[in-house]
């Protein structure tokens, strides 16, 4: 091994376990990486092999400051990962996740451009870089979608990524996976030609002999490396012909070694060995071994003051986690450096073409509150017409001019009533029994002359004549909505009757009016309908509900499939991508709500007093706060269904509690206060002072909507942040 060389990286008794925290209340950790050194000497190949599950991954993501390790040291290119104005995560590397964590729905040259613009390249250096990259890896020029390519094509296209901008170090998980051998070795090619002008690689592969071509190898077995030399050095010391050979023999003194040690110490297989059967061999092993460790302890010497400083940046960072102080977290996350609006622009591009690329569910997610509001128009608050009642008229009184039972049916509306006429009073009855009436009208045979008699001859009656002027009415009253309906109308309809009736007598109708005068209403209409009631109830939630939705699951699908986790290795902050997902779906909101508010209001004239401006505003403001309550929901959750179960279970609480399908004042008091907490509610009720009362903001009702719907903003957002950085 060169003596003395600078590290590219260069991590020291690094552990490292998945799980741990409150989890590991529930579930134990796994413990992945035992105490592991490790060195990658500048502009060197290094090839890091080991069976499935032994820790390289982990390793790697330490070492780019994705998984905050517990103990042990790492510096990448001189500094930990992570610290303060360090570029590692960030351009100083190129990483190719095992994962392929590329959008599906761009071309490898849309790939590349989007990359390069988080890298700070220009956009004619990136078409250079990318025309040279996809030739040398045999992809296609033409623009084909990421997702129409072969599994191989796919991986050959996360690496041109990792590639593009020429980073000084290179991390590549698997990059030549499913490529055929003759490619492989165009790849191992152009990797050493790289090394050769100083770049620094790490390289994971499960094809062992490929790694003969790196300048080191690293031999990795649960969690701990066993050797680190030049591969021929090792084939010579093993006296072995291939490093396939070296690695079983390296496992199999392993396996011997931990059934006589079944505890195994931190010197790792250095101990181990020297406790192994074949002590000659074992000698050998801890001279080899030695060797890594005295390079190693070199540069830790050399080191020694950057590693204090390292330590003691690393237990202030977990504190600060661990701990309490949201202002410092909050503080952690301002620091790091100012966003950068090349970034937010790249993310923005990106996000852009992803909704392009979906064009049809672009213009649905366009038009859908626009088609809610279009069904709650069409469906609710509107009186229900046709009803069917049967009538059974036995007013067979003669001697008189006209018959008043006549009279009464005559006033009936025919639009809210479809009449059915029976003779007699059991049958009528059947028909409301067998639900093909909503009620039935009885008359008896002395109808009109008890009629006249109530009113006429009022000092001598009975109350048998009294009972034989009555309507009665038999109501279904299993739906409440259309039995008011049928009470409402059957009242008016015999208000109507009294008056046909004095004015067929010669007299002045206006005396059987109720006294009772509505006069001109204080705001709003006179008849005013449920519409207009729930209309803005209906179009603050249709705005909260599909910008939740819009934002819901995107941070979790690209979670998952490694996106994000790529943008932060090349060095995405978190106000960057929050801005750029804010600012992309404020234009779709924006179009979604100016489409949805002239609907409701210049299609559908749901009348309105105020200001157009501030309902549209208000309605903006609530579709925002959706927005950030969805990035919350995908800052935290990991998988698909839960985010969207999370989004549409919100839904129903808020739609029942907001006072927007029945006034607050009917809640019970204690769950009031509960509702007034919702970030609906108080908007919903500012929105309605607008719309039916014309108020502006120098009203308590409309300004307190809209500093509630800022707060929840606000506070949506901050979270979201922290979540995100926290899991990032
Ligand atoms: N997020 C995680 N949570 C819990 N355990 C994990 C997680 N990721 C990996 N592991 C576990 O850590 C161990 C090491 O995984 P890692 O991915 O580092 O292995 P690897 O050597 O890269 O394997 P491969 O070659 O198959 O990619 C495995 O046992 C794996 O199950």
């Amino acid at each position: 091994m060169e003596e003395n060389r600078e590290l590219a990286i260069e991590v020291r008794y690094v552990s490292f376990q998945y799980g741990g925290g409150l989890s590991s209340c529930f579930m134990p950790g796994t413990r992945v990486l035992n105490r592991i050194n490790m060195s990658l000497p500048r502009g060197k190949i290094y090839g890091l092999l080991g069976a499935s599950g032994c820790g390289k991954t982990t390793l790697l993501r330490c070492c780019l400051g994705r998984l905050n390790t517990k103990s042990g040291s790492i510096k990448v290119l001189g500094k930990p990962p992570l610290s303060p104005g360090h570029q590692v995560p960030g351009r100083m590397v190129g990483y190719m996740p095992q994962e392929l964590a590329l959008y599906g729905n761009f071309t490898p040259t849309e790939t590349l451009r989007y990359f390069g613009m988080l890298c700070g390249i220009s956009q004619s250096e990136v078409t250079t870089r990318a025309r040279f990259l996809l030739t040398l890896l045999k992809l296609p020029l033409e623009q084909k979608l990421i997702k129409k390519l072969s599994g191989g094509q796919q991986r050959r296209v996360s690496f041109c990524v990792a590639l593009l901008h020429e980073p000084p170090l290179l991390i590549l998980d698997e990059p030549t996976v499913g490529v055929d051998p003759l490619l492989r070795s165009e790849i191992w090619k152009y990797l050493v030609q790289l090394s050769e002008k100083g770049t620094s690689i790490v390289i994971t592969t499960h094809y062992i002999e490929e790694a003969r071509q790196a300048h080191i190898v690293g031999l990795m077995r649960s969690g701990r490396l066993l050797a680190e030399r030049e591969p021929q050095y090792l084939c010579d010391f093993y006296h072995c012909t291939t490093l396939e050979e070296v690695f079983l023999k390296l496992c199999h003194h392993q396996e011997q070694s931990a059934e006589q040690s079944a505890d195994v110490d931190d010197n790792t297989a250095i101990n181990v060995y020297a406790n192994g059967e074949d002590t000659d061999e074992a000698t050998k092993h801890v001279a080899l071994l030695n060797g890594c460790t005295n390079n190693s302890n070199n540069n830790l010497n050399e080191h020694t003051p950057l590693l204090n400083s390292e330590i003691h940046w690393k237990s202030t960072r977990s504190q600060t986690y661990a701990g309490v102080g949201l202002g410092l977290l909050l503080w952690r996350m301002f620091t790091p450096g100012l966003p950068s609006p090349w970034n937010i622009l790249a993310l923005f591009v990106k996000n852009f073409l992803k909704f392009m690329r979906n064009f049809g569910l672009l213009i649905f997610q366009f038009l859908l509150p626009s088609i809610q509001i279009i069904l709650f128009c069409f469906a609710i608050g509107k009186a229900p017409y046709g009803l069917p009642i049967s009538i059974c008229n036995e007013d067979n009184t003669s001697g008189f001019p006209i018959s008043l039972s006549q009279l009464f049916i005559d006033q009936l509306d025919n639009e809210t009533f479809v009449q059915i006429h029976k003779t007699n009073f059991s049958d009528a009855y059947h028909e409301v029994e067998i639900g093909k009436a909503w009620a039935v009208v009885h008359m008896r045979s002395n109808f009109t002359r008890d009629t006249i008699s109530r009113y006429l001859e009022a000092e001598n009656i009975t109350n048998a004549t009294l009972e034989g002027g009555y309507i009665n009415i038999g109501l279904d009253m299993s739906n409440f909505q259309i039995a008011a309906t049928i009470q409402a109308t059957l009242i008016k309809t015999y208000q109507l009757f009294l008056e046909k009736m004095v004015e067929i007598a010669g007299g002045n109708p206006l005396i059987v009016e109720s006294p009772i005068n509505f006069t001109d209403p204080v705001y709003g209409d006179r008849d005013p309908t449920f519409t207009e009631f729930v209309a803005p109830g209906m179009l603050i939630t249709i705005s909260f509900g599909i910008s939740v939705g819009l934002t819901a699951i995107s941070l979790i699908v690209e979670r998952k499939e490694g996106l994000l986790d790529r943008g932060w290795v090349v060095g995405v902050g978190v106000i960057e991508m929050v801005t750029a997902q804010l600012l992309l779906n404020s234009v779709v909101l924006l179009i979604q709500i100016t489409l949805m508010i002239s609907f409701a209001l210049f299609v559908f004239q749901i009348p309105y007093h105020g200001s157009l401006f501030l309902i549209w505003l208000l309605i903006f403001l609530e579709g925002f706060s959706g927005m950030s309550f969805g990035l919350l929901i995908s800052a935290f959750v990991s998988e698909e269904v839960s985010g969207l179960q999370i989004a549409t279970g919100i839904l129903y609480p808020i739609i029942l509690l907001s006072g927007i399908i029945w006034p607050l004042e009917a809640v019970p008091f204690w769950l009031r206060s509960i509702s007034y907490s919702f970030p609906t509610t108080l908007t919903a009720n500012a929105l309605r002072s607008i719309i039916t009362r014309g108020w502006g903001l120098e009203h308590q009702q409309v300004w307190e909507g809209f500093a509630v719907i800022l707060g929840w903003i606000t506070f949506f957002i901050i979270f979201a942040m922290i979540g995100l950085k926290l899991r990032k």
